[in-house]
């Protein structure tokens, strides 16, 4: 069986970069065979969690070359300190972690670089790069658009590539508040604040709306922000919603979000969704058929977790079903995972404008003229065209208005967005709140706003109506 060993060694060298082979395989050992299970020996649980969230498959694949039905189980034997040499070849330090472990599939290697995301890409990449414009990163966007895997490629990024080798702190909102009440608790809370500051080289704190209302916590966080800011320390921040838009926070912390850049991951363009889905398939061993991805594409079309689970689901259905994947399975799979699209969004927009405008329904659908009134009633039909299916012509009867009228409506606002201000941060805040309404459809985006123009390209046939 060492010979065994020695024959998939010589296979996975064979199918990984040397560095890797050398980083990640090379130190482990083989330990002998229990059952139909191939043991082997990694030198710390860090080791055992990379290789088999990245290595697995590529190990399978070697024991499958070898015509052989076992299995690894792959676990810590912990080197004594004569050997540790081979921890000495790890890239990095896994105690220079504090807070939550970083995954490892959340990489700047697998994040698929499309129009949609560009600029947050370049941007996490030259602040892992030490090059950044701003050591401090505001990245915001839906759910399920890369948010925490462009901050945690930061992470893993300068885990492996010590540089000044600081402490590098991962924790969600909802974890800073917890760590921040249990020392206060244990009277603990110079200890909290000296273990976020000393020695370290970059904080990356997610879902930072989630501080809303919890005044003591934004209090402490501000200091602490301070402190790393002034120490030029590399601070990233996500959230689902630019700084200004976040309620219940203070204006102080605000201004401390709102001191980087602030950087807006869009939901992916069809030619993204595209080259997401060739990668996720090749990622799970399998050769999509062009029409299956393009179908993929034309219909998973906001949270890339969807994209993922319908590649998996449709690896698991195939080998269930010993079928291929065919454009019938696909839809099938499609249906079930993509649910209908509540039919009262009208009623929906309408009540959520009221409320955000201090508008009365009576108001809208009558024929003042009032200058809040007529934008509030323009802003509903711009978003009734957007998120609903209904035609110009029925818009148009919802606020006992012509038809004309909706398109007059529908450009004004397309033209308000076209410009940075207020007011496309007001109906770029509505149009979130209808998304997280419709969730997890979510089958509009960015892209589709043309679409009132009629120049959408690609998508849900019936999104394509021009005015
Ligand atoms: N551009 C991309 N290329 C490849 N995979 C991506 C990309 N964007 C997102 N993903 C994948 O989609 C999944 C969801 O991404 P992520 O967890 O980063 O979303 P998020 O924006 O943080 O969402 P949430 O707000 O719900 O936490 C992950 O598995 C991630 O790897």
């Amino acid at each position: 069986m060492e010979k065994l060993w020695g024959s998939i060694l010589e296979i996975l060298r064979e199918l990984l970069p040397e560095a890797s082979f050398k980083v990640w395989i090379k130190p482990l050992k083989y330990l002998g065979l229990k059952g139909n299970k191939i043991l082997i020996a990694c030198p710390n649980q860090f080791s055992l969690e990379w290789i088999k969230e990245n290595y697995l498959p590529l190990f399978e694949e070697a024991l499958k070359k070898q015509r052989l039905s076992l299995e690894f189980e792959f676990k810590v034997v912990e080197e004594n300190s004569n050997n540790s040499v081979i921890q000495g070849e790890l890239p990095y330090d896994p105690t220079r972690l504090l807070g939550r472990k970083l995954s490892g599939r959340f990489t700047f290697e697998e994040f698929v670089v499309g129009e949609c995301n560009r600029l947050a890409y370049a941007t996490c990449w030259a602040l892992a790069n030490k090059n950044p414009k701003s050591s401090i990163i505001y990245l915001c966007a839906g759910t399920g658009l890369g948010k925490s895997h462009l901050s945690q490629a930061i992470g893993n990024y300068l885990l492996k590539n010590p540089g000044k080798g600081g402490k590098i702190c991962y924790l969600t909102a909802q974890d800073f508040t917890a760590h921040l009440v249990r020392a206060l608790r244990q009277d603990r809370l110079d200890e909290f604040k000296e273990k976020l500051r000393k020695g370290l080289e970059i904080l990356m704190l997610e879902e930072v709306h989630h501080f809303a209302g919890k005044d003591f916590t934004q209090q402490e966080l501000a200091l602490t922000l301070d402190y790393l800011y002034d120490a030029g320390k590399i601070v990233v921040f996500t959230a689902n919603r630019p700084p200004q838009e976040i309620e219940r926070i203070d204006d102080s912390l605000r201004s401390r979000f709102q001191a980087g850049a602030i950087v807006r991951i869009n939901p992916p363009d069809y030619q993204t969704r595209i080259n997401i889905i060739r990668r996720k398939a090749e990622k799970q061993g399998i050769k999509l058929n062009e029409e299956v991805i393009d179908y993929l594409a034309q219909n998973l079309r906001g949270d890339i977790r969807q994209i993922e689970s319908a590649i998996v689901g449709l690896v698991a259905r195939s080998s269930l079903l010993q079928e291929p994947i065919t454009l019938s399975l696909a839809q099938e799979l499609v249906q079930e995972i993509t649910p209908q699209i509540p039919s009262l969004t009208k009623d929906f927009i309408i009540d959520l404008v009221c409320r955000y405008f201090k508008v009365s329904k009576e108001d809208l659908t009558s024929k003042k003229r009032q200058r809040k009134i007529t934008f509030s009633r323009q802003v509903a039909m711009y978003l009734c065209r957007r998120f609903t299916d209904e035609s110009l012509q029925s818009i148009g009867k919802l606020f006992n208005k012509d038809h004309a009228t909706v398109v007059y409506a529908i450009k004004n606002i397309n033209k308000k967005l076209s410009l940075p201000g207020p007011t496309k941060y007001q109906i770029e805040y509505l149009c979130r709140e209808i998304e997280e309404y419709l969730q997890p459809t979510k089958l509009i985006n960015k892209e589709e706003i043309t679409a009132d123009t009629g120049q959408a390209v690609s998508g849900n046939p019936r999104r394509l109506k021009s005015l």
